[in-house]
C-alpha cells in the first residue's frame, strides 16, 4: 500500500496537494491538464520532488525522506535513459547491479528479461540500433529486472504509435500481472487509461484526488475531467 497523508508538493511557486492511497499491485493511471502537476506528483512519490508538508508511506513505512533507490519503485520515463555508449544487456544490467560487474547468474537474468519482451538476441547491440519500440521494450527489461512492488512510468510510451503503444500497455500490464507489481503511469491519454489501468487519479486544480475504478470515472467525469476531456 502507497499513502499520501496530507502531502503537500512543491515546485518553485507551483504546489500540489494529495491525501490519497493505492493499493498495492494496483494499476493507476494518473491524468490531467497539462501543467496540472501529473509529474511533480510521481516525482514526489520517487523521491525526486520534496514534499513540504505531510508524509509518504510505503507499506506503513514513511518514506517521505528516503532516497530515490530505497523506495523500491522501478522507474520509466519518456525518454528511456538508455546509455548510449552500453550495449542492451549492459543498459539493463544496470537495473540489477549500478557497477556493471554481474555474475553469470545475473547475466543469466538479463537476457530472460530480454526473451521477455521480445527482445532476445538484442544483448549485444546499442541503443542507437534499436528503433523507438524497441528501446521502450528495453527500457522495461530494466525496470523487470530490478523486481521492484512498484513501477512508476511517466509518459513512457507517448512517442510510439498507437498500435505500438497499445502492445506497450498489454506488455506493462502482464509483466505487471507475473510480478503482482504495482504500476502507476502517468498518461495524456483516456485510452491508455482504460487499457491498463484499474483506477485513475485526476490532476487538476491544485489536488491530486484519490484514485477512483477507471469506467466510473472516465464514463461520468466530474466537470473539470469533462473539461479535460473535451
Ligand atoms: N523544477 C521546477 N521548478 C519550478 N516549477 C516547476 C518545475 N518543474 C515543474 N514546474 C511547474 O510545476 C507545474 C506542474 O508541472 P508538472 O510537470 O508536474 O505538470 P504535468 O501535469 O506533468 O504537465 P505535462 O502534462 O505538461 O507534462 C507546472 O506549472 C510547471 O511549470
Amino acid at each position: 500500500m502507497l499513502s499520501l497523508n496530507n502531502v503537500l508538493m512543491c515546485q518553485g511557486a507551483f504546489s500540489l496537494r494529495a491525501d490519497l492511497m493505492i493499493e498495492a499491485g494496483c494499476k493507476v493511471a494518473v491524468i490531467g491538464p497539462s501543467g496540472a502537476g501529473k509529474s511533480t506528483l510521481v516525482n514526489a512519490i520517487c523521491g525526486f520532488v520534496d514534499v513540504a508538508e505531510g508524509q509518504v508511506q510505503l507499506d506503513g513505512r514513511d518514506i517521505t525522506q528516503a532516497l530515490p533507490s530505497k523506495r523500491h519503485m522501478a522507474i520509466l520515463f519518456q525518454d528511456n535513459n538508455l546509455f548510449p555508449h552500453l550495449s542492451i544487456a549492459q543498459n539493463v544490467g544496470l537495473g540489477i547491479r549500478p557497477a556493471m560487474r554481474l555474475s553469470q547468474a545475473e547475466t543469466a537474468q538479463i537476457s530472460v528479461a530480454l526473451d521477455r519482451v521480445g527482445l532476445e538476441g538484442f544483448e549485444d547491440r546499442k541503443p542507437a540500433a534499436l528503433s523507438g519500440g524497441q528501446q521502450s521494450r528495453a527500457a522495461l527489461a530494466r525496470a523487470l529486472v530490478q523486481g521492484k512492488p512498484w513501477m512508476v512510468l511517466d509518459e513512457p510510451f507517448a512517442a510510439l504509435g498507437p498500435a505500438l503503444r497499445a502492445e506497450m500497455l498489454d506488455l506493462v500490464a502482464s509483466v505487471a500481472m507475473e510480478t503482482g507489481a504495482g504500476v502507476l503511469m502517468v498518461t495524456h491519454s483516456p485510452d491508455d487509461a482504460r487499457r491498463l489501468a484499474d483506477q485513475v487519479i485526476f490532476v487538476a486544480d491544485g489536488v491530486a484526488n484519490p484514485p477512483v475504478a477507471t469506467a466510473e470515472l472516465l464514463d461520468n467525469p466530474p466537470s473539470a475531467l469533462k473539461a479535460y476531456l473535451g
